[in-house]
């Protein structure tokens, strides 16, 4: 880190995100502007500022800021911004762990490559460590910023096109007892949360959702402030008439093609998940379906031409960063018993050292130790190792993990759980 303090021109504090009136108020406006203009996305209207602090307070965010002094400008308009808070994720073997979640960082380009946001991230990560939540989670702008903060990509997402021209998308085999129904956001809303909130407890890699999530699921548009008119949802319900799947979609129209986008979906069920598929390849008026999914979903294994859905882009989804060794190792499921030294190098020298790690039916025991290691590791490649996306072996090929205990290290960690899907942006 060769910028781990800003420069003394700036001051630091942090915002009341709970403020309604007097100047404590203004203090909020203008970070929320100042966040919003830092993605080039201008102030906010009255209805965006009124939905952002609805789910800021609901979810009780701290908003730090940096202001700047000197003549001529405003101090009391943030040059810096980042929003944190609490919340958890599904580690595998259907366990939840603390996870903090950190979003809305921005620098003004007037005030940017200063360490701004080092300081900023430093102080956050810090306070967290402290209040003793194992992890930390981000979702980026950027592929090229968190690494240095020791945040990995634990998690993929895939975007895809998926035909929907007569006679080229089919089905093997699809036999459902249940059914569909065509819903607005609004009406949907109540279904699609308790269908997450099921997902969520069964999914590696899930994460709970930011209460603006609660918005989207009704049909919220955040861009323009007002609900989007044109958002259906269809659901589907299993044989006893209980939701076990939803899509939530709308059609488009760009040059020649008609499409259909597909916004937020989950299925609990293959059935489900081939169910929505089948119906949203079936919409009138359109051509192809653009939807995201994991790096693998049943989809792919059930049409009778692979070439049906194409992969447009792979991209990482959720960066994570471990604050605690061993309270994040031990709560993960593992594969084969083994006993490992780990030797974690964190640069912010918040959760590095040594560690004896030894797992037996699925479960690890982690301990502080002075012994030699046998793997050596940073902590960004522990936060990309955690959640089993991308394996030991590729990352100790990449020159990531190295010691004479990789492979024992391997079979221990990689294949430990199905593989992980966060679905989550924020
Ligand atoms: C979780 C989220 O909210 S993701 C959204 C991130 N924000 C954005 O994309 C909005 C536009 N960008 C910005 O506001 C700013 O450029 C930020 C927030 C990304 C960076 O803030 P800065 O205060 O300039 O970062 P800071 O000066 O602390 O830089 C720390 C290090 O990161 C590097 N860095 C900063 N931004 C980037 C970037 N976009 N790409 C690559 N490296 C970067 C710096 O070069 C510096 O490297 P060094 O430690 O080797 O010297």
């Amino acid at each position: 880190m060769s910028t781990p303090h800003a420069p003394a021109d700036l001051t630091f504090s942090t915002v009341d995100v709970h403020a309604t009136e007097g100047e404590a108020l203004q203090r909020l406006h203008a970070y929320g502007d100042a966040w919003s203009r830092g993605f080039h996305e201008g102030s906010m209207s009255e209805k965006q500022r009124e939905a952002w602090l609805e789910h800021s307070r609901a979810d009780d965010v701290t908003l730090r800021a940096a202001y700047p002094t000197g003549p001529l400008v405003d101090t009391t308009q943030p040059v810096g911004t980042f929003s944190s808070w609490d919340g958890s994720m599904n580690v595998g073997a259907e366990r939840m762990l603390g996870l903090h979640m950190i979003t809305d960082v921005t620098v003004a380009p007037t005030h940017r490559r200063r360490g701004i946001l080092s300081r900023l991230m430093r102080e956050d990560l810090t306070a967290a460590a402290e209040r003793g939540v194992p992890l930390a989670a981000l979702t980026v702008s950027e592929g090229g910023i968190y690494g240095r903060f020791g945040f990995g990509v634990a998690t993929r997402r895939r975007r895809v096109t998926v035909t929907a021209r007569t006679g080229e998308f089919a089905l093997r085999h699809l036999e459902d007892d249940g059914t569909l129904v065509l819903l607005d956001p609004a009406a949907a809303a109540v279904h699609t949360t308790a269908v997450f909130e099921q997902h969520l407890a069964r999914t590696r890699g899930a994460v709970t959702r930011p209460s603006f999530y609660r918005r989207l699921a009704e049909g919220f548009d955040f861009e323009s402030g007002e609900p989007d008119t044109k958002l259906r949802c269809v659901l589907h319900l299993d044989a006893a008439g209980q939701p076990d799947g939803y899509a939530y979609w709308k059609h488009a129209q760009e040059g020649g093609t008609s499409r259909v986008d597909v916004g937020m979906t989950q299925a609990l069920t293959g059935v489900a998940h081939l169910r929505l598929w089948q119906f949203l390849t079936d919409v009138d008026l359109a051509h192809e379906v653009r939807a995201t999914l994991p790096l693998e979903a049943p989809l792919d294994a059930a049409v009778t031409d692979p070439r049906a859905v194409r992969t447009e882009e792979v991209r990482d989804m959720l960066w994570l960063r471990v604050l605690d060794v061993p309270a994040a190792l031990e709560a993960r499921p593992w594969r084969e018993d083994g006993a490992v030294v780990l030797d974690v190098a964190d640069p912010l020298g918040l959760a590095g050292g040594r560690f004896r790690l030894t797992t037996a039916k699925g479960v690890a025991s982690v301990t502080p130790t002075q012994d030699p290691a046998d793997v050596h590791l940073g902590v960004e490649t522990l936060g990309a190792l955690y959640l089993g996306d991308r394996g030991v072996h590729t990352h100790a090929a990449a020159g990531r993990v190295t010691g004479p205990g990789v492979a024992t290290f391997a079979a221990m960690a990689d294949d430990a759980g199905p593989a992980p899907w966060c679905s989550t942006g924020f």
